[in-house]
C-alpha cells in the first residue's frame, strides 16, 4: 500500500527524498585546480585527495569545512530480544547513554582525540519497539516523527558522524538488510557484541521469521524501516537525508548504521553519495551490505563495537584531507620547482 492518496507521513519523507540536491561541479573544479598546485606530485596523497573533493561536491563549496564535525549517536531499545539474540542484557542500552554522558565510553575518548563533538539522542529506551517477529516494530506516525527527530542531528556541523546503541540492534540491521536485499538470513547475521553459536542460530531463525512475517510490504524501503527496524535506525536514517538536504557529507559508522542509511538508498540508489564509510565492521555482513551500496570504508581496523567508534575515527583521516587540501603552500607560493611541463 502506498500513502501517496491518504496523505500520512511518510509522504513527507518521500517528497524530501524526491528533492535531494546533487554535487555541486564548480566546487569540485576549484578542488582540482587547487590540488594541482599543492606542493606534491600530482595524486600523491591518494584517497586523501578524492576526500577532499567528496568533500566539497557535498558542502557545495571551496575549500572544504572541517572545523565542526559532530558524532551523533542515537539510542534505542528493541523487543526482539526476547527471542534470545543479544549477548548482553537490555538495560545496558540505558547504562551506556550514562557513560558517553559521563565520558567515559571508548566514543567519547575518539573524540577528545580528533577534536570532535559528541551528541546522544535517547529514544524512548523505557518503551523497546515490538518484536519484529510478531508484529511491526513501529507504527507509522512514530517511524516518521523519529526520522524528523533525527533530522536536528545535523545543526551546527560541517561533517556529521552517524552511530547508534541498541541491545539487540545487530539482529535488526539483518532484518533490514535481509528485507531490502534478499539472500538468505544467514547471509546478513553475526555475532554482534558476542553472541554464542546458539545464539546465532536463534538469531538467524528471528530474522528470516520477522521477514517471512511482513514480506507482503518488503518493497516499500519506509516499510521495511517502520515493521523490521528500531528507533536508532529510523532515527539515523532522518539525519542522513537531513544532511543531504542541508549540504552536510556524512561519516557512516558499522553495521548498523549502514543498514540505516539503505533505507535511502534502496529509495533512490544516489542517496547516499554524500555519505563515506568510516569503516568496515568486524560484523561479516557489513562488507556485503557495503558491496550492495558501493561504498568502499576508509579504515579496516578490526572494530566492531558501534556507538560511533568506527566513524569517529575516520573522521581525523577526513579531517585531515581537509587541512591537507587548505594548508598547504603552492609550488608558486613556496618556491619550489614544479616538474617540467
Ligand atoms: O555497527 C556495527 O558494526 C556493530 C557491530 C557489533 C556490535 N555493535 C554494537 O553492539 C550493540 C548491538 O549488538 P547486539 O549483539 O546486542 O545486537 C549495539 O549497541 C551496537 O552499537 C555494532
Ligand atoms: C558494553 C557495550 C558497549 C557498547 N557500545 C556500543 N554497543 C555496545 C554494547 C555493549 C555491550
Amino acid at each position: 500500500m502506498t500513502n501517496a492518496a491518504t496523505g500520512l507521513p511518510f509522504d513527507d519523507i518521500r517528497n524530501l527524498v524526491k528533492d535531494i540536491p546533487g554535487p555541486d561541479h564548480d566546487a569540485v573544479a576549484a578542488c582540482r585546480a587547487r590540488e594541482g598546485q599543492l606542493t606534491k606530485p600530482p595524486g600523491a596523497l591518494g584517497r586523501l585527495e578524492s576526500i577532499s573533493e567528496w568533500l566539497c561536491a557535498w558542502q557545495a563549496q571551496h575549500p572544504p569545512k572541517s572545523e565542526r564535525v559532530v558524532v551523533a549517536v542515537f539510542a534505542g531499545n528493541h523487543g526482539v530480544v526476547a527471542q534470545g539474540v543479544a549477548a548482553y542484557p537490555q538495560e545496558v542500552t540505558a547504562q551506556m547513554v550514562a557513560n558517553f554522558q559521563n565520558d567515559g565510553a571508548a566514543v567519547n575518548q575518539i573524540c577528545k582525540s580528533f577534536d570532535l563533538g559528541l551528541k546522544v539522542f535517547e529514544l524512548a529506551l523505557e518503551k523497546p519497539t515490538r518484536d519484529i517477529t510478531q508484529d511491526a516494530a513501529l507504527d507509522e506516525a512514530e517511524c516518521a516523527a523519529t526520522m524528523a527527530y533525527g533530522m536536528e542531528a545535523t545543526e551546527g556541523c560541517d561533517i556529521l558522524c552517524v552511530g547508534e546503541m541498541g541491545i539487540g540492534n545487530t539482529t535488526i540491521a539483518a532484518a533490514i538488510c535481509h528485507g531490502l536485499f534478499g539472500g538468505e538470513a544467514q547471509d546478513w547475521v553475526g555475532p554482534g557484541t558476542g553472541v554464542d553459536s546458539e545464539g546465532l542460530k536463534r538469531k538467524a531463525d528471528a530474522v528470516r521469521r520477522a521477514v517471512a512475517l511482513h514480506k507482503a510490504h518488503l518493497d516499500d524501503p519506509l516499510e521495511v524501516l517502520r515493521r523490521l527496524g528500531g528507533r536508532e535506525l529510523a532515527a539515523m536514517a532522518g539525519a542522513v537525508l537531513a544532511a543531504r538536504l542541508q549540504r552536510i557529507p556524512v561519516i557512516l559508522d558499522g553495521y548498523v548504521a549502514t543498514a540505516a542509511a539503505a533505507v535511502l538508498f534502496a529509495m533512490r540508489p544516489d542517496a547516499l553519495e554524500h555519505c563515506v564509510a568510516g569503516h568496515l565492521s568486524a560484523e561479516p555482513a557489513h562488507r556485503r551490505l557495503l558491496e550492495k551500496l558501493g561504498l568502499k570504508p576508509v579504515l579496516e581496523l578490526g572494530m566492531r563495537l558501534g556507538e560511533g567508534s568506527g566513524a569517529a575515527m575516520a573522521a581525523g583521516i577526513v579531517k585531515a584531507a581537509a587541512k591537507l587540501h587548505s594548508g598547504m603552500a603552492t609550488f608558486a607560493s613556496a618556491g619550489v620547482s614544479n616538474k617540467e611541463a
